[in-house]
């Protein structure tokens, strides 16, 4: 049996945008509408487009906005876009109050989210060895718009629930020594897809776990799969990327 195609409105058709295109085609599933600034989207042209679920790259203050739209038409939405979860309990109230259903995630590889578990497991084993400080170091292209990015604070959050004594996180110019909280270094490099890195150094010693991305088919992939995923589930609300990757 083949499997079934979607229909997807790509919302942002920029780096990301035009890469899930290809993807999605290659996959067997059409592209039946895509918004851009140029194009920007309403109720009315998401509704026309007949979408089974949209995929939301654009911008950090573009996204909120993105997402209730298709809250009020009931389209389902897989968001990649970081730095935008201030917004998250508006966001949450639109989607309840239109019995709609989203799903975020800061990164939609699988490879990130394998090393999202390893850094859960590594910072509960570390936790009971105070002598090594940990620092976050992230990589990634000059046009980014958000720092730090939306993987390293996923990263960050998956130390602090292990290591109960550290203060938050913040961004740093330069990694410090003895810091009470996780130090977070954002560098901006040419055409770096994604690169990060979770260090533990002692005086001894260093420990260090670490992802980079090749290209952003990873990311991609992710996003339709967690697109159809979310056409599947009953109930509408908040899914995450965790809930996806539980149903596999
Ligand atoms: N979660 C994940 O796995 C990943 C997340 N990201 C995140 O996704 C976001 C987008 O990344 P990327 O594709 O590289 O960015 P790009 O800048 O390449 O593309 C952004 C697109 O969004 C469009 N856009 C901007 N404002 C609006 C708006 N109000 N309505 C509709 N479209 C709009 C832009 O249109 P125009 O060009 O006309 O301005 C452009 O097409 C970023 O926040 C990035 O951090 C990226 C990769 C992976
Ligand atoms: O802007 C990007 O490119 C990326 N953004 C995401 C993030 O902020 O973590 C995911 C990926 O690293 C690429």
């Amino acid at each position: 049996m083949s499997n079934p195609s979607y229909k997807i409105a790509l919302i942002g058709y920029g780096k990301m945008g035009k890469t899930i295109e290809q993807l999605a085609i290659s996959m067997g599933h059409n592209i039946v509408a895509k918004f851009d600034s140029n194009n920007p989207l309403t109720e009315e042209k998401l509704l026309a487009s007949s979408a089974d679920f949209a995929i939301e790259f654009t911008r950090p203050e573009a996204a909120a906005e993105n997402i209730s739209i298709c809250a009020k038409a009931q389209v389902p939405v897989a968001v990649g876009t970081t730095g935008w979860l201030n917004k998250l309990p508006e966001v949450k109230a639109t989607l309840e109050a239109n019995s709609s259903k989203m799903l975020y995630a800061s990164n939609f590889s699988i490879g990130v989210n394998i090393l999202f578990e390893i850094n859960r497991k590594l910072a509960s084993i570390m936790s009971s060895f105070p002598e090594y400080g940990v620092e976050i170091e992230e990589v990634h292209h000059t046009q980014k718009l958000d720092a730090p990015s939306g993987t390293a604070i996923s990263l960050a959050e998956g130390i602090l629930d292990n290591i109960p004594d550290l203060n938050g996180w913040s961004l740093h110019e330069n990694l410090k020594e003895d810091a009470d909280d996780i130090p977070i270094k954002a560098i901006r490099q040419d055409d770096v897809k994604g690169i990060h890195h979770v260090t533990y150094t002692s005086s001894i010693d260093k420990i260090e776990i670490s992802h980079e991305a090749f290209n952003r088919n990873g990311f991609a992939q992710g996003s339709i799969l967690a697109g159809i995923f979310l056409c599947k589930q009953k109930e509408a609300g908040v899914y995450t990327i965790k809930d996806f990757f539980k149903s596999l």
